[in-house]
């Protein structure tokens, strides 16, 4: 499946089979010898009361995560193909961050509760850092001084704003960040160009993964990232390589909203 070009394999375990290894992971994930993705998604039983299933993520590298907006709707767009979710349009999910409201909009479309952004240092993580400020700066080896913003959306991330996305240097910029002693559990590295007030483009590089074509919890972290330096309003329309995403944040206590489109690409069976 795919959401907005975030691809994923998803692997329905609800039968009680055991979640992947990191070894199947990085197997099932790579786009020569495997399936191709960049993240494994496993649909489990619900973890908590009125929930209809759990999901698991997994990055191509074979390391766990814990939120992924994108799967999130895929797996809401799996749930809802197999008419799990009966008559109604809204229902809860279980993520390993914890619970989703979900709403089908129609047309493959989903919108995902995402949880309340959080910019503490300690729950991005940052390390050695007290207070949470609008932006950090820090200097990196061979690139220089470089400014950005950090929150948690359940997982950590950093946003970069640029001039120009398209000439941002997503790769070496964000594998030198990631691997900063200041992300002690790296990070999703954002680059945001503002287009205006309603809309930005976005670049992502993904933990465990590189850069990707979307990325949910990005989308929803550069919002949250500029709404907060007052760059761009609650409600703005986030344009990746594989699409776009809509990012919704009512106010500065409320979830993050993120809708967004899903698409099924093609089944099977793993022999390998
Ligand atoms: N593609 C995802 C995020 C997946 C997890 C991330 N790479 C991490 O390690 O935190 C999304 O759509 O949010």
């Amino acid at each position: 499946m795919h959401g907005a070009g975030n691809d994923f394999v998803v692997l329905d375990l609800r039968d009680g089979a055991p979640p992947p290894d990191p070894d199947l992971c990085r197997a099932l994930a790579d786009r020569r010898t495997g399936v191709g993705c960049d993240q494994i998604l496993t649909i489990g039983p619900p973890a908590s009361a009125g929930a209809l299933a759990s999901y698991g993520i997994w990055n191509s590298d074979g390391s766990s995560a814990v939120q992924c907006g994108n799967g999130a709707r895929c797996v809401a767009a799996w749930l809802v193909r197999e008419g799990a979710a009966g008559d109604t349009s809204r229902f809860v999910l279980d993520s390993p961050a914890g619970t989703h409201m979900v709403d089908a909009l129609g047309d493959g479309r989903f919108r995902i509760a995402m949880g309340v952004p959080r910019f503490e240092p300690a729950q991005v993580p940052l390390s050695g850092i007290a207070q949470a400020q609008p932006a950090y700066e820090i200097a990196l080896p061979g690139i220089g001084l470089l400014r950005f913003g950090a929150v948690s959306m359940g997982n950590p991330h950093a946003v970069v704003e640029v001039d120009d996305v398209a000439g941002a240097e997503v790769a070496r910029i964000g594998s030198a960040l990631q691997g900063s002693a200041l992300f002690p559990a790296s990070a999703n590295v954002g680059f945001a160009q503002v287009i205006d007030r309603g809309r930005i483009r976005l670049r992502v590089y993904e933990r465990g993964v590189g850069e990707t074509l979307a990325c949910g919890s990005g989308a929803c972290a550069a919002a949250a990232v500029l709404v907060r330096a007052g760059r761009v309003d609650r409600e703005v329309a986030v344009s990746l390589p594989g699409g776009e995403l809509h990012i919704a944040w009512p106010d500065d206590h409320a979830q993050v909203e993120m809708a967004g489109p899903t698409a099924f690409v093609f089944e099977g069976e793993w022999t390998g």
